[in-house]
């Protein structure tokens, strides 16, 4: 597969929550414009890794990195980054959809208003252009001023991947944001998150291998803080070089 250059390299990351440690020497360079899943059994900090990436362990007082995490070519993990900038052009969505109790509308507009638009006309057209990335516009087009908490659960996850382009992200996190949904609903995101990645950066952790398969483009198998192994999803899954990657994608353990 053509790598279109990385967008997040990290070098020799290390993380420690107090004094226990969640992540260990992981270095990796995420592609840009592809999907990358993040796998590996419950713990082994793949959650940690994510966060990461827009610098949400900021707000867990006992977490301490080491390293470095380069975005287009910068370190973000020092004092001198504006994380506000930074969680703009690197946007997350969450495990369980997380609307605030508002309209459809004003959920789009939130993101656009904190950063200075109030042109009603800008504001509509960014409402309607995130909505219809997200593939929920001809869904919500007719009660745009309706409660975001009236809409389904893959609805008000799809509202949620919408808020977070309208502020023109170029990456997407998304924290295994399929496992509170049904089948169906999983499937629209399945399909939205290969849509997306024309445009932006996908990382996905997720706790599904199928879905792993599905929609990735490269695989990190993560085991107990450690990156132990990354490559792209055909041959983590096909011909894992780790015996560890191996018995995992088997189903022997976790
Ligand atoms: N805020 C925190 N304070 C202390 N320890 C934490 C915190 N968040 C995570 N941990 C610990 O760090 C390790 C990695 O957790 P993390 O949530 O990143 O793993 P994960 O692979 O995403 O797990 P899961 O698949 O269960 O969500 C675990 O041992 C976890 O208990």
């Amino acid at each position: 597969m053509q790598n279109n250059g990385n967008i997040l390299t990290t070098r020799d990351v290390n993380l420690h929550y107090g004094e226990s440690q969640a992540l260990i020497d992981v270095s990796i360079s995420i592609p840009k414009n592809r999907v990358t899943a993040l796998i590996g059994p419950s713990g082994c900090g793949k959650s940690t890794l994510l966060r990461c990436f827009n610098r949400m362990n900021d707000l867990v007082a006992n977490a301490r990195i080491t390293g470095e995490i380069l975005f287009e070519g910068t370190n973000i993990t020092g004092p001198e980054t504006d994380v506000v900038e930074l969680r703009k052009k690197i946007g997350m969505v969450f495990q369980k959809p997380n609307p605030f109790p508002a309209s459809i509308y004003d959920n789009i507009a939130y993101g656009p208003r904190v950063h200075g638009t109030r042109d009603r006309k800008k504001l509509d057209a960014i409402v309607e252009g995130s909505l219809k990335k997200a593939a929920l516009w001809d869904e919500v087009k007719d009660r745009l001023h309706e409660s975001a908490m009236g809409l389904s659960g893959g609805q008000q996850q799809r509202l949620c991947i919408a808020r977070t382009l309208a502020v023109e992200p170029e990456i997407i996190l998304m924290d295994e944001p399929c496992s509170a949904l049904d089948p169906i609903a999983t499937a629209k995101i399945e399909d939205l998150i290969d849509e997306l990645k024309k445009n932006y950066t996908v990382i996905i952790v997720t706790h599904n291998m199928q879905q792993a398969a599905r929609v990735s483009d490269y695989t990190g198998f993560m085991y107990l803080g450690k990156m132990i192994e990354f490559g792209e999803t055909v041959q983590i899954f096909e011909s894992p070089q780790e015996e560890m990657t191996n018995n995992y994608i088997t189903g022997r353990f976790g």
